[in-house]
């Protein structure tokens, strides 16, 4: 693909404190799976808040070929959807809740491919109505879905369950399969599912761990685990950024191409 073409993706970042430097923050497994996985360019959207003193969501989507919302250790504040407050020493980042739900809505009005993971997902959820569950292991015959107490990353990448995909859903079409093994990073968890949203992978527990927007023109899908994690590796995580790829770069062709053929008239 022409350098040109290559589809700009809008990652979203999180406002931590790192030692006493206030930071926004974005994984590197991120940025890698934009640039090696799907082959496009990255640009990290601070979480400054949307509007007047923060993003001007419509310019920035007017220059975005696909977004990546990313997973955090930081909760979605209940205030959003109606839930009880947070218990205390919860971690929470209202900066980025008030950057990414403004964003989601917006992208999707404007038909933005979207690839929400982990945090993203449930963002995706409450930016369009719905609500979470805040510990999702105290809920009686539910599973911990979080990951294992222990220092080393790979523990915590490992499969841990498996997923039933919906029969005949979009997921179940791009992956070709009812079933799959996923990792598990999350505290929280979808409770009710936002309206315009279809169920499209449900853990043994009947936590939903994956969901479409219902008659998205382009791709819009979220996933409650971590396709991110050595993505090339795992041949549904490939198919599932090859296509969230196909779409960013349908959009780049279409945003992109007139201008670059007249450049090299
Ligand atoms: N805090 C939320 C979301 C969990 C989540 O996104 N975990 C990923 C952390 C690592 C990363 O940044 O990718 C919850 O607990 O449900």
């Amino acid at each position: 693909m022409s350098r040109a073409l290559r589809p700009l993706i809008g990652i979203s970042a999180c406002r931590r404190t790192i030692t006493v430097w206030t930071a926004h923050t974005v994984g590197d497994k991120y940025v890698k799976v934009v640039t090696e996985t799907i082959g496009g360019m990255p640009l990290i959207l601070p979480a400054i808040g949307a509007g007047e003193d923060g993003l001007d969501v419509d310019r920035v989507l007017d220059l975005l070929d696909g977004l990546l919302l990313t997973g955090s250790p930081s909760n979605v504040e209940p205030s959003h959807y109606g839930g009880r407050p947070a218990r205390r020493g919860v971690a929470a980042d209202p900066a980025r809740d008030m950057t990414t739900l403004p964003l989601i809505r917006r992208a999707l009005e404007r038909a933005v491919p979207l690839f929400a993971i982990c945090r993203g997902f449930q963002e995706l959820n409450v930016a369009l109505g719905g609500t979470l569950h805040q510990h999702v292991e105290e809920i009686p015959g539910r599973l911990d879905h979080r990951a294992p107490k222990v220092d080393a990353l790979a523990p915590k990448l490992e499969p841990a369950h498996p997923v039933a995909i919906t029969p005949g859903g979009q997921l179940h079409r791009l992956l070709g399969c009812t079933e799959a093994s996923v990792n598990s990073l999350h505290g929280q968890g979808i409770d009710r599912l936002a309206p315009g949203l279809r169920v499209e992978a449900v853990a043994p527990d009947g936590q939903i761990e994956a969901a479409s927007v219902v008659d998205a023109p382009g791709f819009v899908c979220g996933v409650q685990w971590h396709p991110e994690h050595q993505a090339r590796e795992n041949p549904l995580s490939a198919k599932l950024f090859d296509a969230f790829a196909a779409a960013c770069r349908a959009r780049a062709q279409q945003r992109l191409a007139p201008a670059v053929r007249a450049a090299a008239e």
